[in-house]
């Protein structure tokens, strides 16, 4: 299945979308580059289009492109090499063709990394080189401000919902899709101005189903979102076990999105050992729902729904008051809707639970969307290369947990660096092999050290096959496990500013 975001990527500046204003001083930014030469930071939140319009711009200049990000090994020789070689060549034939682009992904990232000499270095370069350089950036003022003086600034804003709609449209007729429109209106509004989620939304959606209705965007309708906000209300701060569940039937949501919504609420107000039960009752609706999918025997919706809701309220150990803001479900909960994701999604936690000695159910549900928003958008990079070597992580998969595209260079180097760890873990460990394997097959609490650097080489090659119903077998008595992932989650939030590697020491601290 390609990647659709991958698929429609622009590839000249006119394609990109929704931002207008900043799309034409980026044209007159390089236009004029020899006037000024200066390089330009382009900024923006996740999945609005700046990467893309890098490449755009160099596609239409005719411009080859050298892209790195913060967390390439490669370091500032590159750039260096890049901007002085370039140049020579430049001044050798005598005019722009030896012209390139230099992308600089992750630009908010540079002070983080060693390589790069830290930020002052990368400002060195950016002020003397003698290319073009985009430097691309989430979190504008995570950069220093020398290295944001140096440079030329453009804003990419968040994409209205009026110009995300005929981006999606464009797909829909490109694939073949039948669509309503309040379907894609739906999609473009729930994703609050990041295209990229908007084109993975449209993508999950349309693989499991015909014909797309407003209906089949879970969150799209107003009236249902607003019965399901104020059922969340009841639920999670109000009624008690069979007051929940009653008042569960007049939500207008199948128990498959409820729980959804539920697991990415119910956080916001619980904690400690109530969050741990609830979670257990989370688990055991998802294994219900499970066995609905694998016998179609939607009877079953009923335990499911059982333990999500009673379960949940029953959970509950003190009174909660206040407003809380609760949000529809995150784009990765809602990915486990079509079966392709599903699978993606399985596959990941088998490896998990087999690695980590807890359920699949716990992996899933418990573990798995911990490290997405540990890892989201592979922030820290670290963090996500370890990640990706402790559970043997391919590019799709990288690129499922952590929301970033899966043929971006900062993936692809992601597996390149984990499959390395792997390798030199493999080397290191070779004599330990057994006492490994005990250990990680009933030591889940191991936390000082890295993850891959305890993995046996051997271990898991089977983990990836196994993955349908043997939950079943496992024993669930998850509850530590969950708990303790989601209080860290719960400071994880805070740091989740492109913070980097802060001395995180690995997933064996969380999971
Ligand atoms: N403005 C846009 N116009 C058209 N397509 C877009 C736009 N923004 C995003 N997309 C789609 O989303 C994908 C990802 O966008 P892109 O990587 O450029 O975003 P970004 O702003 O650089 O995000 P990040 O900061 O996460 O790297 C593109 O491949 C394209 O399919």
């Amino acid at each position: 299945m390609t990647d659709w975001t991958e698929k429609y990527r622009p590839d000249t500046l006119s394609a990109v979308r929704g931002n207008d204003k900043a799309r034409d001083a980026l044209r007159e930014w390089a236009e004029s580059w020899d006037d000024h030469r200066k390089a330009v930071i382009v900024h923006g939140s996740p999945g609005v289009g700046k990467t893309s319009a890098a490449h755009a711009l160099a596609a239409d200049m005719n411009w080859p492109v050298m892209e790195l990000n913060a967390s390439d090994h490669r370091g500032k020789d590159i750039i260096d090499r890049v901007a002085g070689e370039a140049s020579k060549s430049g001044t050798l034939t005598g005019g722009t063709s030896g012209r390139r682009l230099v992308i600089l992904d992750e630009a908010d990232n540079f002070h983080g990394n060693a390589d790069y000499g830290g930020s002052r270095a990368v400002t060195d370069v950016v002020k003397s080189a003698s290319q073009p350089i985009v430097l691309v950036a989430n979190e504008f003022y995570d950069m220093s401000n020398s290295l944001r003086n140096a440079c030329k600034t453009i804003e990419f804003r968040d994409v209205s919902t009026r110009s995300i709609v005929p981006v999606l449209r464009d797909i829909c007729r490109k694939e073949d899709i039948e669509f309503e429109a309040d379907a894609l209106r739906a999609i473009a509004e729930n994703t609050s101005g990041d295209l990229r989620s908007a084109v993975n939304d449209l993508q999950a959606i349309a693989e499991s189903t015909e014909r797309l209705t407003e209906d089949d965007v879970v969150t799209g309708s107003r009236d249902t979102t607003e019965g399901i906000f104020d059922y969340l209300d009841e639920l999670i701060k109000e009624k008690d076990a069979e007051g929940a569940l009653k008042a569960s039937y007049d939500v207008d949501e199948t128990p498959d999105d409820l729980i959804n919504w539920i697991e990415d609420n119910m956080p916001k107000d619980y904690a400690g050992a109530e969050l741990a039960d609830a979670y257990g009752y989370l688990s055991n609706a998802d294994r219900w729902l499970g066995r609905v999918r694998a016998t179609q025997e939607y009877s079953y919706w009923r335990y499911a729904t059982d333990n999500m809701t009673a379960g949940v309220a029953a959970s509950r150990r003190e009174s909660k008051g206040g407003w809380t803001r609760y949000g529809p479900p995150s784009y990765w909960s809602k990915l486990g809707r079509s079966r392709g994701s599903r699978n993606t999604r399985d596959a990941i936690a088998s490896r998990i639970a087999d690695r980590e000695g807890a359920s699949i159910a716990t992996a899933r549900n418990d573990i798995l969307p911990y490290l997405a928003s540990m890892t989201h958008h592979c922030h820290n990079r670290d963090l996500t290369v370890e990640m990706a070597a402790a559970y043997e992580l391919d590019e799709s998969e990288v690129s499922f947990v952590t929301g970033s595209g899966k043929d971006t260079n900062k993936v692809e180097s992601i597996v390149e660096d984990a499959e390395a760890r792997r390798e030199g873990a493999a080397v290191e460990h070779s004599g330990d092999a057994f006492l490994d394997a005990v250990r990680s097959d009933g030591d889940h609490d191991e936390t000082n050290e890295s993850t891959a650097d305890s993995e046996p080489a051997n271990q898991q090659t089977l983990a990836g096959d196994g993955q349908s119903g043997d939950d079943e077998d496992r024993s669930n008595s998850d509850a530590d496990t969950a708990g303790k992932a989601s209080d860290d989650a719960a400071d994880s939030d805070a740091g989740d500013g492109g913070d980097g590697s802060d001395g995180q020491s690995g997933l064996g601290d969380f999971v």
